[in-house]
Parts: structure tokens; C-alpha cells; sequence
């Protein structure tokens, strides 16, 4: 056998690589083309005697072939994105006397109508699928359940069991907890784990919509109601919930006259339009969230009692991330990994400075602003591990503090800029309040602001 490859050693080589249904290249150890062959050459649609001698960036889209020659190991099933497809590349280092002298690449397809024709089958059965699950979400509305909640947390877990016993039941849940906990993700799963999950999750935002909307949002109207409104009239979003789960999101932003009037379709389990003098039955289950206080909103007269108690049967806590350390690491690398993907950049880890400094930093914006934090890192990045560099500004000077100094100027600023943002939290972000709870003026606030980055 061994004799015969020898003897044939040129006819082989021509065979494997030149008359192959497989794309090969090769490079040397500057990562400049030195064969192309001819599958490749049409798949790239470049002339080879153009390509050869040119750096390998320049000829193949995304390549890692120079990386491999510098690094000297070798890539296995590596996707790769060329012409608009996604390929599988394998890239080998060549080594000789003990020294990488180039590497040889191959891209895994028969040829470029085959790969087509499956690229073009796969993309359609993609398309098909994802429309099954639109029509599926458009059907309920419930878009996540538990198993999309990353974390496991002991904190993280005991919310997920009252989730699981409480979700069977038919009662009304509040999930109180900061912005950006996860409470939509646990309304959602509830509606998933409930009796009711066959039927439609209907979601309200009551911060978002304007006061004078809001009834009609909530209570639809007759034909004709008033003046701007639809010919046909409109369904509210309790009749769209029939049988199935209202999410009040934001509770606490409800207004008092919409507050009565919920009450009321609680207790009599039926709405009436907006311009009829006709009830209508409706039967759906309450889940409700907020990050204020309910308790001290009522204390001011904000927030009604009555309501209150009707919504509040079971109040589950849903914990900031500082309280639950176990999660930041699992969270961040989900995210790199998720971020990654979706993108194409190839950033694959974090630098452990990074990791210990998320672990003492306290998040006010808990999972949300982790997720905002490395999306923009991973655009930010010029290397596959995010760095301290890649963080955003304001983090950036609380690392030097944490990591760099003893200084007592630093120091102070360090406080400067906790203090700052509880303030913000405090105020839901209202410059103006935030100034004068920490008892300085506006353009010293501002000043402040602008000096830190935050
Ligand atoms: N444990 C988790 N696993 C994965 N993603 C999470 C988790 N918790 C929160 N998220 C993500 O964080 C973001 C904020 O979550 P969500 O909107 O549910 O928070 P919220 O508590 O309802 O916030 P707000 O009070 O501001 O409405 C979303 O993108 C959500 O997908």
C-alpha cells in the first residue's frame, strides 16, 4: 500500500486535492495562498493565478487559515461564514522539522449547486419552523417558560419552586422585585405551568399607555364609542385574555380611576365596553408586577387596598442580582455565548478580571444591564477574551477603585458615583430629584454626571 502511494505519490495528490468535490487550500507560514484548488476557485468565483500570492484574508471571507499558521493548532468543524453561507472548514497545520511551515485548509461541501440546493432547503425548513413557533406564540402569547430561566441560584431556585406550586392553582400572583429581575419571563412561565396554558397570555404595560387610552385598552368599546374611534369598535385586552392570563405589568403606574374599575371586573367577572350598556362574562387569571412599592403607594393613597388585596393572594419576590453572586458568572457567559452566535464576532470568553470584577459589582439594573454590558462588550472587542477595556466607562473606574488603588481621591469618587447612582435608582432615573435628594444643585449634578460617564 504504502509502496503504491509512493510511487503514485503526484497522481494521488492531484486526485485528492485537484479533481475533489472539496474545497482545499493551502498557505505558508506568512499565511499567503500557495494553492487553491479548482472547486474552491469557482466556489470563491476568483481566478487562481490572481489568488495565489496573495494573503489568504484577501481571497476567503472570515478565514482563520493565518491564525492557525501562527497558533499551530488546528481547527475541527469550525463554521464559517463565506457567501452568504454557513460552511464547515477544517484548517490543519502543516509542521515541518518541528516548525509550522503553513497549513491546509478544507471547506466541507460536495459542490456549490449541491450546497446550495441544501443551504436553500435548510433556510426554508428554518423559515417553516419559525413560523410554526409565531403561530404557536401568536396563538397563546407566552413566549418563555422556566427552562428559559438561566440561573440555579439557591435564591434563584426557591423562586422557581413557588413559581412551579403556585402556577397550577388559579389564584393572583404579584411578582414584586427591581427592574430588570426577570419578572415577565416568571409571568410568562406561570401562564406556561397553568392549567390555562392552552389559552391566550395577554400582556399590559399600564406605564406605558397614556392615562385617556388606557380603558379602552383594557375594556375595548362599541362602534362609534367616541370620536377617532374604529368603525367596528375594538376588543379590550380582558376579552382577549378570556380563558386565559392578563399580565399587568407595571402595576403600580395604574391610575386610580382605572384601579376601580379593575377592581370591579375582578369581583363581578365581567366587563362592560366603553359606549355599551352590555356586560360581557369574562374569566381570566391575574398576574401582576411591579418594582415599587404597592405598600407604600397605598400608604399615600396612590395605590388602592382593595385592588390591592384582589391581586396580591400570592406575592412572589423575585431577588436582585446582588443577592444572588452564583448567577452573575452563569448569566454572562450564556450571554457571550448567545451574543456571539447572533453576531458572528468569535469572542469566546471573559478575562477572569472582568469575572471577579462582575461578582463585586452591584448591578441596579440586575440581568438587563448584564445583558446590555456584554452585547457592548463584544462589539467593543478587538480580541476573542473581553477585557477590562471592553467594559463601559462608569465600570471602568470602579475596577481601578476595586483592583488599582488605595488613593483617597479615588476612593472619594468611587463613593461620588454609588452614591449618584442609588439616587437615580431611588428617583427612577429623575435627574432632577436625584440632585435633590443628595442636596446638590442641578449643574453640579450634571457636572457630576458628564465627569463620571454614568
Ligand atoms: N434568569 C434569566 N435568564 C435569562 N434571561 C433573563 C433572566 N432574567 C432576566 N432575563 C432577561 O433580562 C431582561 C429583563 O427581564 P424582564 O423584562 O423579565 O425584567 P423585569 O423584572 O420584568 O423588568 P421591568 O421591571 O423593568 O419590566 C430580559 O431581556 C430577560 O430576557
Amino acid at each position: 500500500m504504502l509502496s503504491t502511494i509512493t510511487r503514485n505519490k503526484e497522481a494521488i495528490i492531484e486526485t485528492v486535492f485537484e479533481k475533489s468535490h472539496y474545497c482545499f487550500v493551502a498557505v505558508d507560514e506568512n499565511g499567503v495562498v500557495t494553492f487553491l484548488n479548482d472547486s474552491y476557485c469557482r466556489f470563491l468565483e476568483v481566478d487562481r493565478e490572481k489568488a495565489i500570492g496573495k494573503h489568504v484574508t484577501e481571497i476567503i471571507e472570515n478565514t482563520r487559515m493565518h491564525i492557525v499558521v501562527e497558533t499551530g493548532e488546528e481547527e475541527i468543524a469550525d463554521l464559517q461564514y463565506i457567501r452568504g453561507n454557513h460552511m464547515i472548514a477544517n484548517r490543519i497545520p502543516v509542521f515541518s522539522g518541528g516548525k509550522v511551515v503553513g497549513a491546509v485548509g478544507t471547506v466541507l461541501y460536495r459542490d456549490t449547486k449541491e450546497w446550495m440546493q441544501m443551504n436553500t432547503h435548510i433556510k426554508n425548513l428554518l423559515l417553516e419552523l419559525e413560523n410554526y413557533r409565531k403561530q404557536l406564540r401568536n396563538q397563546t402569547g407566552a413566549n418563555y417558560s422556566l427552562h428559559d430561566i438561566v440561573g440555579s441560584s439557591i435564591r434563584l431556585n426557591e423562586v422557581k419552586e413557588k413559581i412551579i406550586k403556585a402556577s397550577s392553582g388559579d389564584v393572583s400572583i404579584l411578582l414584586t422585585g427591581e427592574s430588570g429581575t426577570g419578572k415577565e419571563l416568571f409571568a410568562h412561565s406561570i401562564h406556561q405551568l397553568s392549567e390555562r396554558h392552552n389559552q391566550p397570555f395577554v400582556k399590559v404595560n399600564c406605564a406605558a399607555i397614556p392615562e385617556h387610552l388606557l380603558e379602552s385598552e383594557l375594556f375595548g368599546y362599541e362602534a362609534g364609542a367616541f370620536t377617532g374611534a374604529k368603525k367596528e369598535g375594538k376588543m379590550g385586552k380582558f376579552e382577549m385574555a378570556d380563558g386565559g392570563t392578563l399580565f399587568l405589568d407595571e402595576i403600580a403606574d395604574m391610575p386610580l380611576n382605572a384601579q376601580v374599575k379593575i377592581l370591579r371586573v375582578l369581583q363581578e367577572r365581567e366587563i362592560e365596553r366603553i359606549g355599551s350598556e352590555k356586560t360581557r362574562k369574562v374569566d381570566v387569571r391575574i398576574v401582576a408586577a411591579t418594582n415599587q412599592s404597592l405598600e407604600k403607594l397605598i400608604e399615600q393613597d396612590d395605590f388602592r387596598q382593595d385592588l390591592y388585596y384582589r391581586i396580591n393572594v400570592v406575592q412572589i419576590a423575585i431577588p436582585p442580582l446582588r443577592e444572588r453572586p452564583e448567577d452573575i458568572r452563569v448569566l454572562a457567559k450564556y450571554y457571550l455565548r448567545n451574543i456571539s452566535n447572533r453576531t458572528g464576532n468569535r469572542v469566546t470568553d471573559f478575562e477572569q478580571e472582568v469575572l471577579d470584577f462582575f461578582l463585586h459589582y452591584d448591578w441596579p439594573g440586575n440581568v438587563r444591564e448584564l445583558e446590555n454590558v456584554v452585547e457592548s462588550a463584544v462589539h467593543l472587542s478587538s480580541s476573542e477574551v473581553i477585557t477590562v477595556d471592553d467594559l463601559p466607562d462608569h465600570m471602568q473606574v470602579e475596577t481601578y477603585y476595586n483592583y488599582q488603588t488605595n488613593d483617597l481621591k479615588d476612593i472619594l469618587e468611587k463613593a461620588e458615583i454609588t452614591a449618584i447612582r442609588n439616587a437615580l435608582r431611588q428617583t427612577d432615573g429623575d435627574k432632577l430629584k436625584a440632585a435633590k435628594l443628595l442636596g446638590i444643585g442641578k449643574s453640579s449634578f450634571y457636572d457630576k454626571l458628564n465627569k463620571y460617564g454614568l
